[in-house]
């Protein structure tokens, strides 16, 4: 694609070294190591680094010309805009041919459930005969393959470049997940989502975003920015959560059709007559199409709402309601979400995902509903992250299980001791056990565990990886969990 081709997208703009800008541009990349001869070169200035410091390094390694939002020393053709996150997004459309257009793409948003709702959404969508396609925390995948990712959400390079990959490759529908920090950041600017999708909204990313009112507002752009047109050629859905009231600001904020789901607050989209056991749920789906009873392994109530969520995302994509429920009936567990390990013990151990305090909740009254006996929790919190949620959490670990065992997730740059301390604030004169290996943490708790007992291991989920300092060690809650339920086996109680 030419340069001015792709800079005509782009109203305001200034440029130096350059009369005319008829220059062929072969790709676009904001990272000077991946630059390639004839690529445009972006530079953001970003957390760690200012990548227009890297200016020199893509011309060195071939770069036709450079966009930024200073000048720079560099004899190239240098594009000046404002802002050149936003600039990325737009020519990082253009680039790929707008291929968030021509796919049915699905945005899912909120604190908890993205993974496992976007994997339901994604196995209705098979059911239906489509080629799928799915962004997300555990990976992006395409038909089934699976590549590795950095983030949830990626930027609007990587984005588009998948969103083009996924059309190639023969996807019509793809979804996604869509993090508060992809929307506030623009990582998703420009992406013509057709359904977008609200889970819920609790605490959690306060270092981020410092307020729950500015975190609700970053959730409400996904609303605010899906078809603002009452004229589409494609109708635009906001499937909205009507038991979290969150949701009444999103209707407010969006020109899309609205579908509501619910357990308690009426709804376009309901569970009727919930019947729970620790084998499963059953319950009466009420849609717009007719009602049919659905039974499902999943359990706990918020499973209910992440396939309210998901039939919501489907029906507001002309999915057959037979089609949905069937989809419902045969889900596989997505990894790390209540995940049972069974190594043949007498005793249950789960390992889940829960890493803020209303999911930890969640899952801990789900398990309490059904544990005969002892229930123990193996709680951690992340370093570099929300240091508000640490003593909620243990709180929450203290009041709703008999053992909690504070250990350590993943500490990053902070000191494991410290945020230990921060979970301590939350259960002055309560009963715990602090231990800051992870392994040990888990050793311990297996090695207690008697029979009909429950062990929790939470906060990682399908995470193989501890990340202490800058070092990424190898590290797997269900194989440690594993190796503790043979060596208990083999007599190391
Ligand atoms: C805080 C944050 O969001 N950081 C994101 C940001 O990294 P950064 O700003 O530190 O980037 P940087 O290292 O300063 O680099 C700046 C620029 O220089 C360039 N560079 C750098 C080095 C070099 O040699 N040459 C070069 O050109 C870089 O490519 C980049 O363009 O841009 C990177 C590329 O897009 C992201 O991968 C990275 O996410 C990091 C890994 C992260 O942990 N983000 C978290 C907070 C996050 O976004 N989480 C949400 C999920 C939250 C949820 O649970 O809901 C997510 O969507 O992942
Ligand atoms: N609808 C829900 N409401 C509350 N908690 C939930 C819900 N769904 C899942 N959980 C809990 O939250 C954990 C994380 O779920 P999931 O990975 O689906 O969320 P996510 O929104 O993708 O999280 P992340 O922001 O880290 O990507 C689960 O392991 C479970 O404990
Ligand atoms: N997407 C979340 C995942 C947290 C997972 C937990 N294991 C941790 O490291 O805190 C985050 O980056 O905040
Ligand atoms: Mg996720």
């Amino acid at each position: 694609m030419k340069l001015n081709e792709l800079l005509n997208l782009l109203p305001f703009y200034k440029c130096k070294n350059a009369e005319e800008l008829n220059i062929d541009i072969q790709s676009i990349e904001m990272d000077s190591r991946e630059v390639k001869d004839g690529s445009l070169f972006i530079c953001i200035e970003g957390f760690t680094v200012d990548g227009h410091l890297f200016a020199a390094a893509a011309k060195d390694k071939g770069a036709a010309a450079i966009l930024a939002e200073r000048d720079i020393e560099c004899d190239l053709p240098v594009i000046i805009v404002n802002d050149t996150k936003r600039a990325m997004a737009v020519l990082a459309d253009a680039f790929y041919g707008q291929p968030s257009q021509k796919l049915h793409l699905i945005g899912i948003t909120g604190t908890n459930g993205k993974t496992t709702t976007s994997h339901i959404v994604e196995q209705i969508l098979k059911n239906h005969g489509k080629k799928t396609g799915l962004i997300g925390t555990m990976y992006i995948k395409i038909g089934e393959n699976v590549s590795n990712v950095k983030n949830t959400t990626p930027d609007s390079l990587t984005l588009q470049k998948t969103f083009r990959r996924m059309l190639d490759e023969g996807v019509e529908g793809a979804v996604m997940e869509v993090s508060s920090h992809a929307l506030h950041m623009g990582r998703v600017y420009g992406c013509d989502y057709d359904v977008a999708v609200f889970t819920n909204l609790t605490q959690d990313h306060l270092d981020y975003h410092k307020t729950m009112d500015s975190y609700r507002q970053a959730k409400g752009l996904l609303f605010s920015q899906l078809g603002n047109t009452f004229y589409h050629n494609k109708p635009k859905f906001a499937v909205l959560n009507n038991d979290d009231p969150a949701s009444s600001q999103y209707k407010l904020m969006t020109a899309a059709h609205i579908l509501t789901y619910g357990i308690d607050s009426s709804s376009d989209i309901m569970a009727e007559d919930i019947k729970m056991t620790a084998s499963g749920t059953s319950f009466n789906l009420k849609t717009p199409a007719g009602t049919k009873k659905v039974e499902m392994k999943l359990i706990g109530k918020f499973s209910v709402y992440n396939v309210l969520a998901a039939a919501g995302a489907a029906a507001a994509s002309g999915i057959p309601l037979d089609t949905i429920v069937e989809a419902i009936e045969n889900l596989q567990a997505v990894r790390g979400r209540f995940e049972v390990v069974d190594a043949g013990q007498d005793f249950t151990v789960i390992v889940d995902y829960a890493h803020t305090p209303d999911s930890l909740e969640n899952v801990l009254k789900t398990i309490r509903q059904f544990a005969r006996s002892n229930v123990y929790a193996v709680v951690g919190c992340g370093g570099d992250r929300d240091r508000a949620k640490r003593p909620v959490m243990a709180e929450i670990a203290a009041t709703y299980s008999d053992v909690p065992i504070f250990t350590s997730d993943n500490p990053r740059s902070e000191n494991p001791e410290q945020i230990l301390k921060d979970m301590e604030q939350g259960v002055m004169g309560k009963d715990y056990l602090k231990i800051i290996s992870r392994e040990q943490a888990i050793f311990a708790a297996i090695e207690k565990a008697e029979a009909g007992d429950v062990v929790l291991i939470a906060g990682k989920g399908h995470e193989t990886y501890q990340i202490i300092g800058t070092e990424i060690l190898d590290f797997d809650d269900r194989e440690v969990a594993i190796r503790a339920i043979s060596s208990v086996r083999s007599g190391g109680k």
